[in-house]
């Protein structure tokens, strides 16, 4: 065939291509470097209440003493040693907790206007109480991805990792969170952990008798979780036990309005691909997909500028192609590159015009283009050795073959919902235009993860555990160029640690003839690639 009608043949099918993401949940987050921004800052911050008590109210400087050892309190409930080490989630979510409700409810009515004095300083990295919603959810999120007791996980054991606990109030208010997000049986194993936990001797110091709810209305609300849950039964045995202990509670008669007048909740259902994602998670290696799609050949050389310079590649997938490549930068490399982006990271976004604030993506990212940066440009060029596929950005107006790198920074429970990297509607970004598709993702970990943050593709039965300068590539598109609906895949949640990536996303722009379309309907990327200007061993 010649390559006029190849070309036709992939253009043809590149129109026919039809796209849907389907964008679900809604969560807020903070991201582990806002997290480590907060502990920092911490000691201006408490000065900065000190300030604020002794200057700037008269009403409050006659408190100014109760203000000061409340706020040691607080300061010395946050156990240094265990507070900095924000590998672990419960650590985090204190420290998030002691920002956002802790220290608030110190000054009480007096901590919105105090808010607003150190906003300037402070500004987006302190948590507020939509960061601790954000923080619950997340916790949530890896319970049912690692199937996990939220018992366990209030004593501060995480599959086996420890870390400090949470107060039994806190597990309460997870546990109400679950239940408003229709997350009932979660709702009630928390709410079962924070009853545990109340009564328990070694946590009294971690209760304070002004927020603790009285075990009635702890069983109340695991009678409703039970009634919306359909299981009747469970429900009235807890309205019983919730009035013998609090006569407030546990009415059947409001049992049975509620039975009659409310909608009933319904449990979030388990679809078959979270039974997948949460397997493939929950493996954290490097999973070969069974037989028939298990290619013969998983190690290779890829030579890089000079034939020395060489690359080892596991070959995990054929159709997918997809493929693991070992240091692909130096961690010098890496940490300049998170270090570059630490003032630039916003909260992720999606869609077309990068306009979105994501809801399935819960983490912060940066762009760096190939013109700010000699370390950007180095990796460009690599990665089109490496690939055979031209990289280039044609700035201002030229359609690039490549997108800016993109840095991207998980913090508590981070994840990235199950989605292919191609667009729905074509990019409105002036740098993109008329760039073609995403027909490859070269992605590069900038960190390991002690546990969890797995890429895994749902469809094709891929599980990545990231390991830190190797690169994760694959195409999009299959050798027919059709859209590959087998590269539907996801950013798992980190379980303990943090998780850095820099992805980098391939055009076909400029590429239509590096990477050709197969000859017969079901080539494979290896089938084409003796065409492609590249070396490999
Ligand atoms: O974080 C991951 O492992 C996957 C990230 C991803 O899919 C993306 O950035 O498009
Ligand atoms: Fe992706």
């Amino acid at each position: 065939m010649s390559n006029e009608i190849r070309l036709a043949a992939c253009l043809t099918a590149i129109l026919l291509v039809a796209t849907s993401i389907v964008m679900t949940s809604s969560e807020i987050f903070t991201s582990s470097l806002k997290v480590e921004r907060m502990i920092m800052e911490e000691e201006k911050l408490l000065q900065e209440f000190k300030r604020y008590i002794d200057y700037q109210y008269d009403r409050l400087k006659m408190f100014s003493n109760f203000y000061a050892d409340r706020l040691r309190d607080v300061r010395m409930r946050a156990n240094p040693e265990i507070v900095n080490d924000l590998q672990h989630p419960n650590a985090v979510y204190n420290v998030i907790k002691r920002f956002a409700s802790d220290y608030a409810n110190v000054l009480g009515e007096n901590y919105e206007s105090f808010r607003q004095v150190v906003q300037s300083s402070f500004g987006q990295f302190l948590a507020d109480v939509n960061d601790v919603r954000g923080a619950r959810l997340s916790l949530l999120r890896l319970q049912s991805v690692y199937n996990m007791k939220a018992l366990d996980m209030a004593r501060g054991d995480y599959l086996g990792f420890q870390g400090p606990p949470l107060a039994p109030l806190d597990a309460f208010e997870i546990g109400q969170t679950a239940f408003t997000e229709g997350k009932l049986n979660l709702s009630i194993d928390w709410l079962n952990a924070s009853l545990a936990l109340f009564a328990s001797t070694e946590l009294q110091h971690l209760v304070n008798p002004v927020y603790r709810p009285t075990d009635g209305g702890i069983k109340a609300l695991m009678g409703r979780a039970y009634l919306f849950n359909g299981q009747v039964h469970e429900a009235e045995a807890l309205y019983d036990e919730a009035k013998l202990l609090d006569p407030n509670h546990g009415d059947v008669g409001e049992l049975e309005r509620e039975l009659r007048s409310q909608p009933r909740l319904q449990s979030i259902p388990h679809v078959d691909y979270f039974q997948n994602f949460s397997r493939l998670c929950s493996l954290e290696n490097r999973h070969y997909p069974a037989e028939p799609n298990n290619p013969k050949i998983v190690c290779r050389y890829r030579e890089a500028v000079l034939p020395y310079y060489r690359f080892k590649e596991e070959i995990l997938s054929l159709a997918p192609f997809a493929s693991v490549i070992y240091n692909v930068v130096s961690d010098q490399e890496s940490d300049h590159l998170k270090n570059f982006v630490k003032n630039r990271l916003e909260r992720g976004k999606v869609g077309g015009d990068n306009s979105t604030v994501s809801e399935i993506r819960t983490s912060d990212l940066a762009w760096i283009w190939d013109n700010e940066s000699q370390l950007a440009r180095s990796m460009a060029k690599r990665i089109e050795c490496i690939t055979g596929l031209d990289t280039s950005q044609r700035l201002p107006d030229g359609p690039s073959s490549g997108e800016a790198f993109q840095v991207v920074n998980y913090g508590l429970g981070g994840h990235y919902e199950v989605h292919m990297d191609p667009f729905d509607e074509p990019p409105k970004q002036a740098e993109l235009k008329d760039s073609g598709e995403r027909i490859a993702t070269f992605l590069i970990y900038l960190s390991d993860v002690q546990r969890g943050g797995s890429t895994v593709f749902t469809r094709a039965g891929i599980s990545v555990a990231p390991m830190k300068n190797m690169a994760l590539m694959w195409y999009n598109y299959d050798p027919a160029h059709q859209r590959d609906d087998l590269t539907h895949h996801a950013g798992c949640p980190v379980l303990i640690g943090q998780k850095w990536i820099c992805n980098k996303w391939i055009w076909t722009y400029g590429n239509t003839f590096r990477r050709r379309c197969g000859l017969t309907p079901g080539a494979t990327q290896l089938e084409i690639e003796p065409d492609m200007k590249r070396g490999y061993l």
